[in-house]
């Protein structure tokens, strides 16, 4: 697929002209209230940053450049979609967001990574502190398709080995584009034990969910009441996920 040339932003942390972006830093770190390596800790409620929470968990968007990271994020922090000229994302940022989880205050800490090459050490740090990954392809784009077994044996090598991994099909709105069947995404989860979904950042279509999938597979990891039944990711993917009807060929 052929796609929008990546307009240079006039230096790290410049935001995009149109529209409410994260800023591109190339230094983002860590808030104070960061959870601790890799460690599913309950955090204490946080009274500083007016988002009060129960736990916290950090969730990393990955994938080729282009496939809608930074869009997906913003959809679902902000509602908005970013239309418009593509601004890449320079090394890594990232948002906060706390859900309600059954009663539960849980804050997501989304990291949004750049896809191109040249700031793939900055992502591999980030790996190993990561709870979540929500790995994106693009079904307009076959390569980035193609690309998702590479970021997978990237992913085996730097995250850790029980973190949760969901695979996304964005831009499923683009009707007339698609390279890639949704059976070609379900059969490479399958391959994988992967929850999948297909989304669109400019709909919304299933954006909210996956966070949500997410947000709930953590926080019972974290806290699982007994005898409260155990939450499947796979099944509550399966059984809410909408499908793009209107827009399939
Ligand atoms: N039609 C459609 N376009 C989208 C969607 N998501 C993103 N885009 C467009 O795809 C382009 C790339 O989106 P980004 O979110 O910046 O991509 P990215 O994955 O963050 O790219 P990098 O930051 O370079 O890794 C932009 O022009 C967006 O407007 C979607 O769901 N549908
Ligand atoms: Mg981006």
């Amino acid at each position: 697929m052929s796609r929008k040339k990546t307009p240079r932003s006039k230096g790290a942390g410049t935001p995009a002209a149109n529209g409410p972006r994260p800023a591109r830093s190339g230094t983002a770190r860590p808030g104070p209230d960061a959870p601790p390596n890799g460690s599913l800790q309950p955090s204490r409620p946080s009274l500083g940053g007016g988002d009060f929470y129960d736990v916290a968990f950090k969730v990393m968007l990955v994938g080729d450049s282009g496939v809608g990271k930074t869009c997906l994020l913003v959809r679902f922090k902000d509602g908005a979609f970013l239309a418009g000229t593509f601004i890449s994302t320079v090394g890594i940022d990232f948002r906060n967001k706390v859900l309600d989880v059954d009663g539960v205050k849980v804050k997501l800490q989304i990291w949004d990574t750049a896809g191109q090459e040249r700031f793939r050490s900055v992502t591999h740090a980030y790996y190993r502190d990561a709870h979540a990954l929500l790995l994106l392809y693009d079904v307009t784009s076959k390569a980035s398709f193609d690309n998702i077994q590479a970021w997978l044996t990237e992913i085996q090598e730097y995250a850790q080995h029980n973190v949760v991994l969901m695979l996304l099909g964005n831009k499923v709105d683009s009707a007339h584009e698609h390279k890639v069947k949704r059976e070609d995404g379900e059969k490479l989860a399958k391959e994988y034990g992967l929850p999948f979904m297909e989304t669109s950042a400019k709909t919304g279509l299933n954006v909210d969910l996956a966070f949500t999938g997410i947000a709930k597979e953590l926080k019972q990891r974290s806290m699982k009441a007994p005898g409260e039944p155990r939450f499947r990711l796979h099944d509550y993917v399966k059984r809410e996920g909408r499908g793009d009807s209107c827009c399939r060929p």
